[in-house]
Parts: structure tokens; sequence; C-alpha cells
């Protein structure tokens, strides 16, 4: 059951169009990821999402809501982070979260989201004085304190260290199980991956792709095999067998580039020869092969 659904959302700044009919769902429980250069439009469809802005045209719902009707159940049952948190510079940690938590009938523990997110020394401290990794993960935290249906987290791992970084993606996975639904933008490959289920990949206001990481890295093609022959292999052999691409003497190493037939087709090649391949390695497309695919394609 989707939770979110935007259909032909088009957003228009001054006389610019920023975003040229998206459309996407996201179901209940699910952790979704959007992905895209700078300036693609990821925050601008998010912020319409979460009803900060008014989109120009096509349609959204969050529950069932209009983000746009100022009806107030949506801030019951969202929760978003956003890319720059603000927020007084004399305000402590802890009062932040109170503040926050007092806008909802059952927020989380105030010292639970300080541990959850490790800030419990930085209690009393002004948000002035956090680094710039600590409010971010405050932020976050503001975000979920009002056990919030759907969390939409704008760049929530970006500036953390990777132990902070892993923290987070642990405890949305717990949330996710628990039943939050999870829409996050993220420039980060490997936590699109990790986190998420599915991904759309906007690129100058379309989504350009959209699928599991595995089917986005799959549709990518192409594969790369590496080995140490025992004896000496003509390059060009390799090259004329099916499925081969490109083929390249690295040091020692033979690299074959080529499709998913072309690792069967080299082995076999080999065997013929009577020659074996050592150390070797086969590696699959991978989310980046996909994204920089999608995007870099004018
Ligand atoms: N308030 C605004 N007024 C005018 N133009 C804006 C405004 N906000 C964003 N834009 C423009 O809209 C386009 C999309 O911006 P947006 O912030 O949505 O992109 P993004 O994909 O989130 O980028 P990034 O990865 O850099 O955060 C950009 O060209 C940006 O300059």
């Amino acid at each position: 059951m989707p939770i979110i659904e935007v259909n032909g959302l088009r957003k228009t700044y001054g006389a610019r169009e920023v975003l040229h009919g998206i459309d996407l769902t996201v179901d209940e429980g699910e952790i979704v990821g959007i992905l895209g250069p700078n300036g693609a439009g990821k925050t601008t469809a998010v912020e319409c999402i979460g009803g900060l802005r008014t989109p120009d045209a096509g349609a959204i719902r969050v529950g069932g809501i209009d983000p746009a009707s100022n009806d107030p159940r949506l801030r019951q049952i969202l929760g978003m982070q956003l890319q720059q948190c603000r927020l007084p510079a004399k305000i402590t940690t802890a009062e932040a979260i109170d503040l926050f938590a007092a806008f909802y009938p059952d927020p989380r523990p105030t010292d639970e989201l300080l541990e959850r997110f490790g800030l419990t020394s930085q209690r009393d401290q002004r948000f002035e004085k956090l680094s710039g990794g600590q409010q971010q993960r405050l932020s976050v935290a503001l975000a979920l304190v009002g056990r919030p249906e759907v969390a939409i987290l704008d760049e929530l791992t970006t500036g953390l260290d990777p132990a902070a970084r892993r923290d987070i993606w642990t405890y949305l996975e717990h949330l996710a199980a628990e039943g939050t639904t999870i829409l996050l933008v993220t420039h980060s490959m490997e936590e699109a991956q990790h986190l998420c289920d599915r991904i759309y990949i906007i690129d100058a206001g379309r989504v350009v792709s959209q699928g599991t990481p595995d089917e986005l890295a799959a549709a990518a093609g192409g594969q790369s095999i590496s080995f140490l022959p025992s004896s000496p292999v003509p390059l060009d052999d390799l090259l004329s067998l099916p499925g081969v691409t490109d083929v390249r003497q690295d040091r020692d190493r033979i690299v074959v580039e080529g499709d998913a037939a072309a690792a069967q087709n080299v082995l076999a090649a080999l065997t013929t020869r009577g020659v074996t391949a050592g150390q070797l390695r086969v590696t699959g497309p991978t989310l980046d092969d996909a994204y920089l695919r999608v995007t870099e394609e004018d």
C-alpha cells in the first residue's frame, strides 16, 4: 500500500521549471532513496512532498493527505529532516528535542534520542557550539521525535564519521522494520545500496531510472574479469570472444570487460589453451555504474 503517492509533480521557480512531472510512490515500511546530481530537484521534490513548498501541478498524497492543504494531521504522521537545520544558537541539544517533542502526543523520550544519536554528553551544549556532525545528528533526531509514520530525510549522513553513519543506518533499519516509512535524499551510493529497498534517480527535474539497487546495477550491464594467466595469452584472442568488449594488460594481470556471458567464454577459452586463471576476480556492475550511466546521458 503506498503511503506516499506523487503524480506529475511540477515546480517552477520564477520562470524556470525545475521539476518536469515527477511520479513516485513509497509503500508503508519501505526505505526509498532519491539520488541525483546537484541541482537535479531532489530537495524541491521532498519539500513539496513534505508540504514546505507548493507544487505548480501534479497530485501528492501522504497518508491520503494533500501536503499543500495545511491539514494539521500531516504534521502528526510526517517527520522531516532538512538539509540545513536552523535552530536558535543558544538552545541546548536537550531543549531542542524537548521543544519539538511538545508538538506530539507520544514523543520518543529525549534521553533515548540523545543516546541513539550519540549526543548524551552534548545534552546541555548550545546549538552553536555543536560540531557540524553533531548538528546533523540532532536534525535527524528532531525529525524522528514524534514517532512519525513517514520520515523524510535530506542528506541525513552527509558529514558524519563512518561509525555515526553506521549507527544511524542501523537505527533507520530498525524503524523501518517496525513499520516507519522512510524517504531519503542521498549522494552516497553506499548509503543507497545499504539502506534502500528502492531508488529513484532524478536528473534535471525528471525521474531517469528507478528500481531496487540490484535491478539498477544489473541494468547498467557489464562485468569485469581479471586474472593472472599461468602462461602468456594473446589479448586479441580474448577480444574476439563473444560478449567481450575490451581486453587490457594491467601489470601481470589480464583485465577483460564484457557482458554477463564474457566470464564463461574467457574461462572456456583459457581451458582450451591449457592456461589457468590465477587470482580470478569477477566484478559485476555497481550502483555507481548505473548512476553514472543514467546521469551522464544527455
Ligand atoms: N528557492 C529557490 N528559488 C529559485 N531557484 C531555486 C530555489 N531552490 C532551488 N532552486 C533551483 O532549483 C534547482 C533544483 O534545486 P534543488 O535544491 O531541488 O536540487 P537538489 O537536487 O536537491 O540539489 P543538491 O544535490 O545540490 O542539494 C536548482 O537549479 C536550484 O538552483
